[in-house]
């Protein structure tokens, strides 16, 4: 475990290092020690080992000394008030954040053995092996086929049309979209559903061959049927993938995780098996959360 050093007091948005009185509605003794996470935060498969991860944006430290593994082929929902650093989180584990000048990451960030933050680290070789799909559906604005395609030519993963044909029927099935777009990969992407180029955005990130998908609110945008089957495709992707999921929903992490991890205010305070999280929690800010008292 992390040295611990210094105690917070719980509640929001106020300057790091002080101790603020908890709201009323929130419990009144609450403390949360730096560093320290209840459950079972560590793994012995782990596929990412992060250590102390500090993340700054300017003088304000949205992260705050976070250990945490994430286990190979697992799905892991990451949950919590809104501004608690998830996504700051997630971004942290393929350099999203190095777009935004003012952030900066400190700790220990393993994928395998490889450090994340080492500064040779090739960043786009890097997010080949860590893709993403983001909350809004982002394909670009050219055809169904060019979409997927467009990773494996970069990367120069298919040197025939018939290998790069391949990739793109493959990964469109492992999306769940091949029969639904067979007879018209040339179509332009942006003509498709919402829930359909969700589905796309995933097959785009699966056909450079990741080994993990960082996915970020991915159905937030979406209505409940495509939701459920954005769900349904998790399952089966995480027999081939480690799956880290930012979710507002508690009844989705409930529904695709294995293990879910509780932020609160920068701190992770608490990581437990899925099912343990929602019907026992080990920490009362985690229970308050999921019984609604806040959040
Ligand atoms: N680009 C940025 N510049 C400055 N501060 C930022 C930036 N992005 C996030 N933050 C701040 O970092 C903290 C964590 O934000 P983050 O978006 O990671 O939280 P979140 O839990 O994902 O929130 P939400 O559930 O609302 O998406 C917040 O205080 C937020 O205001």
């Amino acid at each position: 475990m992390n040295t611990m050093n210094s105690t917070i007091t719980s509640e929001a948005s106020q300057p790091d290092e002080a101790a603020v009185p908890v709201q009323e509605d929130k419990p009144a003794e609450t403390v949360i020690e730096e560093g320290k996470t209840v459950g079972k935060p560590f793994s012995d498969n782990a596929k990412f080992k992060l250590r102390d991860v500090e993340v700054f944006y300017g003088e304000s430290r949205a992260i705050k000394k976070i250990s945490l593994d994430i286990a190979r082929n697992e799905v892991i929902a990451f949950i919590g008030p809104s501004g608690c650093g998830k996504s700051t989180f997630l971004r942290c584990l393929n350099r999203m954040n190095d777009s935004i000048e003012i952030c900066k990451v400190k700790g220990s960030l393993q994928l395998d053995d490889l450090d994340i933050y080492d500064n040779k680290r090739d960043v786009v070789e890097l997010r080949a092996r860590v893709g993403m799909v983001f909350q809004k559906p982002n394909p670009f604005p050219k055809s169904i086929y060019d979409n997927v395609a467009y990773g494996p030519r970069i990367h120069g993963l298919a040197n025939r049309k018939s290998d790069l044909d391949e990739i793109v029927e493959n990964s469109l099935r492992k999306a769940g979209l091949w029969e639904e777009v067979k007879d018209r990969l040339d179509a332009t992407a942006t003509g498709m559903s919402g829930g359909q180029q969700q589905r796309l955005c995933i097959a785009r990130a699966i056909a450079v061959s990741p080994e993990v998908v960082l996915m970020d609110e991915p159905c937030s945008a979406l209505d409940p049927i495509a939701t459920a089957k954005i769900e349904e495709l998790i399952a089966e992707l995480s027999e081939s993938y480690t799956i880290v999921i930012v979710t507002h929903s508690m009844q989705q992490a409930a529904r695709v995780s294995h293990r879910t991890a509780y932020f609160h205010l920068g701190h992770l305070v608490e990581v437990n098996e899925t099912n343990k999280v929602f019907t026992s929690p080990e920490h009362e800010l985690t229970e308050s959360y999921i019984t609604g008292r806040f959040g």
